[in-house]
This record gives C-alpha cells, sequence and structure tokens, in this order.
C-alpha cells in the first residue's frame, strides 16, 4: 500500500526558528521544505517567476517593509509550489500566515499536522537583529547562533552576506505585532482541530528534540544520527 503523503505546517513569528527547524526536518525526514519568503524572493527577483510585472513590484515593497503581502499573491504562488509537488512529503515555512490564506490551503489539502514554535519577544528581536543571509541561496547565519566559516561570507559560494531591511531593529517591532494579529485565528483554527503542537523556549536546539520525536511518530527518518 503506498504510503499517505505527510502534509505539514511549521508557524511561529519572524525569527522564531521556522527556517531552522524546517531545514533540519527535511534534513532528517527527506521532506521537501518549501518557504514562502524563499519563493516569494524568487518570483520577485524575476527568472520565470509566478508574480506578474505590477503585483512584482507591489510585492517589493511590502516585502521590504516586512509587511505581509496581500493573500492572492502569496496564495498565488504557494498554489503554484504545491501543484509541482502533488507526490511528494511536504512542510510548508511560513504560509498560511492568515485565516485567508489558511483556506485556501484547506481548498487543496488536508493538513496533517501542524508545528507551532512560541518564542519569547525579547528573543525574537535579538535573533532577527543578527541574521544575515545569503540572498540567492537563501542560506541564513546568526552571527552568535550558526555563524559563517569567514565572517560576512556565505560558505558554500564565497559570496557576500546581507542583512535583510526588514530586519533591522526598527523595523521588528511593528513587524512582530502584525505577526500576532493576522496568525492568532490561524492558530484557533488548527488547534480547534486538533492537530495543533506547540513548543515553547528560547533555543533552537532544545525545542528540536520533541520536534524530532513528534515527527518520528508520522514518518520514518531517513537520517536517525541527526537527533541532537
Ligand atoms: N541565538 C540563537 N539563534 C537562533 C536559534 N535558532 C535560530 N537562530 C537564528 O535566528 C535567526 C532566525 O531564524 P530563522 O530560522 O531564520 O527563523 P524564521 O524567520 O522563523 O524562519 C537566524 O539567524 C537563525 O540562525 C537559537 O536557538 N539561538
Ligand atoms: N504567507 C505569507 N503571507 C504574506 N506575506 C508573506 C508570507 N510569507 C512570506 N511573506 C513575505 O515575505 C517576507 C519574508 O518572509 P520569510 O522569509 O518567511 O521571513 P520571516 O520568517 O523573517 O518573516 C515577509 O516579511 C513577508 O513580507
Amino acid at each position: 500500500m503506498a504510503s499517505k503523503l505527510l502534509r505539514a505546517v511549521v508557524l511561529g513569528p519572524p525569527g522564531s526558528g521556522k527556517g531552522t527547524v524546517c531545514d533540519r526536518i527535511a534534513r532528517s525526514f527527506g521532506l521537501q521544505h518549501l518557504s514562502s519568503g524563499q519563493f516569494l524572493r524568487e518570483s520577485l527577483g524575476g527568472g520565470g517567476g509566478e508574480c506578474p510585472r505590477e503585483a512584482g513590484a507591489l510585492a517589493q515593497q511590502y516585502l521590504e517593509r516586512g509587511l505581509l503581502v496581500p493573500d492572492h499573491v502569496i496564495t498565488r504562488v504557494m498554489m503554484t509550489e504545491l501543484e509541482k509537488r502533488r507526490e511528494q512529503h511536504w512542510l510548508l515555512d511560513g504560509f498560511p500566515r492568515t485565516l485567508g490564506q489558511a483556506k485556501a490551503l484547506d481548498g487543496i489539502c488536508e493538513l496533517d499536522l501542524v508545528i507551532s514554535l512560541n518564542i519569547p519577544f525579547e528573543t525574537l528581536k535579538d535573533r532577527l537583529s543578527a541574521r544575515w543571509v545569503h540572498p540567492a541561496s537563501g542560506r541564513v547565519y546568526n552571527m552568535d547562533f550558526n555563524p559563517p566559516h569567514v565572517q560576512g561570507v556565505d560558505d558554500l559560494t564565497g559570496e557576500p552576506l546581507v542583512q535583510r531591511q526588514e530586519d533591522r531593529p526598527e523595523a521588528v517591532a511593528a513587524r512582530l505585532r502584525k505577526y500576532k494579529d493576522a496568525a492568532k485565528p490561524v492558530i484557533e483554527l488548527y488547534k480547534s482541530r486538533g492537530i495543533l503542537y506547540s513548543f515553547s523556549g528560547t533555543e533552537t536546539n532544545k525545542i528540536w528534540p520533541y520536534v524530532y520525536s513528534l515527527l518520528s511518530s508520522r514518518i520514518p527518518p531517513i537520517h536517525p544520527e541527526e537527533e541532537h
């Protein structure tokens, strides 16, 4: 019998470690890690993206200010990407972030589990201000937690790292507030369905073993040694 495809979502404010946790899950369990922020940046960067030009220019302004792009823009991008991966296990990072997006997702699949990361506000602020990224690949570094081998330079390509506009301290507080308002009904929805699993803490390394054990109950690990 063919095994059922796993449909999972990781929710959490910017800086909560969604990308970090999703990377580990993807490596340990062989799921596809699908980041809405990464798809959005790729689709805006030209090169056969999914956004029509006007929508792209508009979305770019939201992105730079750390604001959520309109539901119809991100939903269109995500539906296109999910359509290409109907036969694969996947894990969504950063989508859905509003009730409208959650309803659009309901239209195409039934989620198996939703992981919610609860990280204190002060920790989020510190992490975002220390986050540096390699724009072309989406690789993420943190000057304290996972610094690059050479300061300011991507480990694999040697290209320069940048700080995202929206990670600058002055943008962060407003961004976190907006996230919370939009996410509340999404969290309530998944809680009422009994598929929400919340993890709280200030360190990804401490949360990770619990996430690993939850995933292991649903899908066999491909790299068991990666349990820290
Ligand atoms: N100090 C510290 N930084 C972390 C931890 N977990 C993740 N980070 C860093 O915090 C930043 C935000 O993490 P990321 O996975 O990008 O979060 P996302 O915005 O939710 O996808 C990145 O620079 C990570 O490298 C942690 O436990 N401690
Ligand atoms: N589901 C979404 N709905 C609306 N905007 C989104 C969504 N996902 C990503 N974005 C946009 O892309 C930006 C970057 O997202 P992401 O890479 O997930 O970073 P972060 O985790 O720091 O918010 C967000 O600040 C927002 O402007």
